[in-house]
């Protein structure tokens, strides 16, 4: 008989995943996924079951990696809330599989793999698409995707400044005095991404928050909010005007309000830049559209696991 599922906490999942072993890993992950002909990852679009009543969805993100014999699913629910809510806006759980007999060997806290691994992928793609003397990072939004992101931003890469805007100041101010360096608080975001290079979309929006007419040309903007097909963090101004990478293709023409609303073509995946099938167009105002996949859970929730057996 199997063994029952282990279960590892917040706190340990936190303990051990660092950057610098996830960005590596990643773009293996990202390359595999976008091989034209390749069966080495099975991930099908995310299957969204709608809570109207509490305005929010679960999102059930299963994977297989064949070579790895990594099999693992995310379960992820995930809301909008009104300003001022305390209430999380996503709670998620990874589960780890046998893949040989089907029993789940781990059940593990998956916000912090979510937090983490979301921004990872996007400092992979400001590597790739920002402007090649990036001086200014500017963030909108000021929650845990914020945080991460801060924290993946100013470990990989040398902002000279980082900005920070939100709806409501005094989670800005609060944000800022949480991070390691200095960040400035900004009241609108007009004034917050004036001049920045690279600028991270992390907020729970429906409606724009970003405009084309503000952005910098050559900016990179990595848009990580607004996954329904019916929600919007950037208009159609910007998301024409730039040059649109994704993920998974397959993802964002179903999923992202970004893409299908404005009627942008996606570019390229990350994973077909990484291949060299695509070119980053650095010079050119890039967008990356993150929806997040399953396969990037499944390979943090493989090294959790190795890292929680191995530990003394
Ligand atoms: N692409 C991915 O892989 C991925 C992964 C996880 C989360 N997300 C999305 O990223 C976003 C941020 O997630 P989080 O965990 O940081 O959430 P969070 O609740 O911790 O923070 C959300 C931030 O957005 C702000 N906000 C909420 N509604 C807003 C609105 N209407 N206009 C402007 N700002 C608003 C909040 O004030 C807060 O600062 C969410 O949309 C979430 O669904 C995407
Ligand atoms: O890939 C994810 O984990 C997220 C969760 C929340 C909504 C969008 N995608």
């Amino acid at each position: 008989m199997a063994e029952p599922p282990v279960l590892i906490r917040q706190d340990e999942v936190e303990d051990l995943l660092h950057y610098k072993d996830l960005i590596p890993r990643l773009e293996v992950a990202l390359r595999k996924f976008s091989k034209l002909d390749s069966a080495e990852v099975i991930q099908p679009v995310r299957t969204t079951v709608p809570l109207q009543k509490y305005n929010g969805f679960l999102g059930l993100m299963p994977a297989y990696l064949v070579h790895e014999d990594i099999l693992c699913t995310k379960l992820v629910c995930f809301y909008k809330r009104e300003s001022g809510s305390t209430l999380s806006s996503t709670q998620a759980t990874v589960l780890l599989f046998d893949p040989e007999y089907g029993n789940v060997k781990a059940v593990m806290d998956g916000e912090v793999i979510t937090a983490k691994r979301t921004a990872a992928v996007s400092a992979i793609s400001a590597k790739l698409l920002m402007p090649a003397k990036s001086d200014v990072l500017t963030i909108l939004g000021a929650g845990h995707q914020a945080l991460s992101h801060y924290n993946v931003f100013t470990e990989t890469f040398s902002f000279k400044e980082v900005r920070v805007w939100s709806r409501r100041k005094e989670t800005a101010e609060r944000f800022a005095q949480s991070t390691q360096g200095h960040v400035t608080v900004w009241e609108s975001v007009e004034e917050a991404v004036n001049g920045a290079d690279v600028i991270v979309t992390v907020t729970g929006a429906s409606e724009p928050v970003l405009f084309g007419q503000w952005v910098k040309p050559g900016a990179h903007v990595a848009a990580v909010g607004a996954c329904r097909p019916d929600w919007r963090e950037l208009d159609d101004v910007l998301m024409r005007q730039a040059e649109v990478y994704v993920d998974s293709r397959e993802g964002a023409v179903a999923e992202s309000g970004d893409i299908i609303l404005s009627g942008a073509k996606v570019f390229a995946e990350l994973g077909e830049v990484l291949n060299g099938t695509r070119p980053a167009l650095r010079e050119k105002t890039t967008v990356f559209k993150s929806l997040g996949m399953g396969i990037q859970d499944a390979v943090f929730a493989k090294l959790v696991f190795e890292q929680w057996k191995n530990k003394p």
